[in-house]
């Protein structure tokens, strides 16, 4: 269920002058307006949802007319209720057969996902199975023999599934890559293309993030023809709702003693600190509890189970503070999380908007602090520069 902080203000925010798109798009003001089936329009609102955002404005209407799609917008700004409800309203809901694939980066997502796939098509009693890695391969089986009509998950699960013909893929008309320029540019490429080659040659693609290279739309043309393109300039990208500030820490030692001296502002809601790897968030997470405080830690080397745990107790509030590492870095919803430190300054610039955009979720407040060492400052400043941003140094610390 989702409330309506700042909603106004954000879809004002988001003006049609940001976006760039292939063709005049035509901009759809209301839910109503789009024509969609009762149903979903029951979910939408059941959901929490008043007015489209942006993105949703645009770009709901073009997949669901047959487009093949590349859809960007600013991090929290409603992508996967955009695709989520295009793929409701061209779904055949009297047909139990796998109609649309998602994938997503990481398990977390592709469950997210699938959650909101399932709530906005409750009223249709849509199937939406997460396939995901690091789950029962035999259960998994079963649900699918069971009939999804939508399946989100995590590539090399779904192509497994998918290679053992477990997951049938004639009736697949959607497949919607969630997060695509970290799939195609970081490891994923060959299952995405593996997955793609066992769909109906008709197959219509929908690619979306916040971040989209160039190079990420080039690729693109191999499985899209002519797609409707809907872009949002990079110093466009950066959220005003989040305050973007520095500490200097000189050393890599200092670190840890400012993040001592900001946590218990950072309690105030819920935080998430980011480290470049999964050793450092281990050693960050014994170091923090040793030292009295109560933090939460999860990485790919956590074993699923755990992983589940640690998302429920994060996502209920039970726990406030998270260690983690990328996998953290895309798409995961929590409102109220309402600071991201970067306790390591990612190395890639996209990673950079993704981390702070797990605050400020559609339109609200959020704060990112980055821990920087004097070594770090020229890469600091070429962020600042690719997004036309400021950093500021971190005055007092805000709650
Ligand atoms: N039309 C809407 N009205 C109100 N809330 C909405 C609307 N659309 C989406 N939201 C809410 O906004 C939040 C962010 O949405 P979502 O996770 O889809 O963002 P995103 O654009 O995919 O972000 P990211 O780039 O981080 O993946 C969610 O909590 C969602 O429920």
């Amino acid at each position: 269920m989702s409330d309506t902080v700042d909603e106004a203000g954000l879809l004002d925010d988001l003006s049609s002058s940001d976006i760039q798109t292939s063709q005049k798009l035509k901009v759809y003001p209301t839910f109503e307006s789009m024509g969609l089936k009762k149903e979903i329009l029951q979910g939408i609102y059941a959901y929490g949802f008043r007015k489209p955002s942006s993105i949703q404005q645009r770009s709901i209407m073009p997949i669901i007319e047959g487009n093949d799609v590349i859809a960007q917008a600013q991090s929290g700004t409603g992508k996967t209720a955009t695709y989520s409800i295009a793929l409701l309203q061209m779904l055949r809901c009297k047909s139990k057969e796998t109609q649309a694939i998602i994938l997503s980066p990481t398990r977390e997502l592709a469950t997210q996902i699938q959650k909101v796939v399932q709530s906005l098509g409750d009223f249709l009693s849509v199937q939406c199975h997460a396939c995901i890695g690091g789950t029962n391969a035999a259960l998994d089986i079963k649900k699918l023999q069971a009939g999804q009509q939508v399946v989100s998950g995590t590539p090399g699960r779904v192509l497994d599934m998918i290679k053992r013909t477990k997951l049938r893929t004639r009736a697949v008309k959607l497949l919607i890559l969630d997060e695509a320029d970290e799939m195609l540019q970081h490891g994923f490429k060959n299952q995405i293309y593996g997955v793609y080659r066992y769909l109906p040659t008709e197959v219509q693609v929908a690619v979306i993030s916040a971040t989209l290279p160039e190079e990420v739309i080039e690729m693109t043309s191999k499985f899209m023809a002519d797609p409707v393109r809907i872009l949002v300039q990079r110093d466009e990208l950066s959220l005003e709702g989040i305050k973007q500030y520095y500490v200097p820490v000189e050393k890599e030692h200092w670190k840890f003693e400012a993040l001592c001296d900001v946590y218990d502002k950072i309690l105030v809601k819920q935080a998430i600190i980011f480290c470049n790897s999964k050793k450092k968030v281990d050693w960050l997470t014994k170091n923090m509890r040793d030292a009295g405080f109560a933090v939460s830690c999860m990485h790919s080397d956590v074993k699923q189970k755990e992983r589940s745990a640690i998302m429920k107790e994060f996502r209920s509030g039970v726990s406030r503070v998270l260690i983690t590492t990328d996998i953290w870095a895309r798409g995961i919803d929590v409102q109220q999380v309402s600071h991201v430190i970067n306790y390591d300054l990612p190395i890639n610039k996209e990673q950079y908007l993704h981390r702070i955009g797990r605050s400020g979720r559609f339109g609200r407040q959020g704060v990112a602090i980055n821990f920087v060492r004097t070594e770090d400052k020229p890469h600091m400043r070429s962020i600042e520069k690719h997004y036309a941003i400021r950093i500021e140094e971190l005055p007092d610390i805000e709650a």
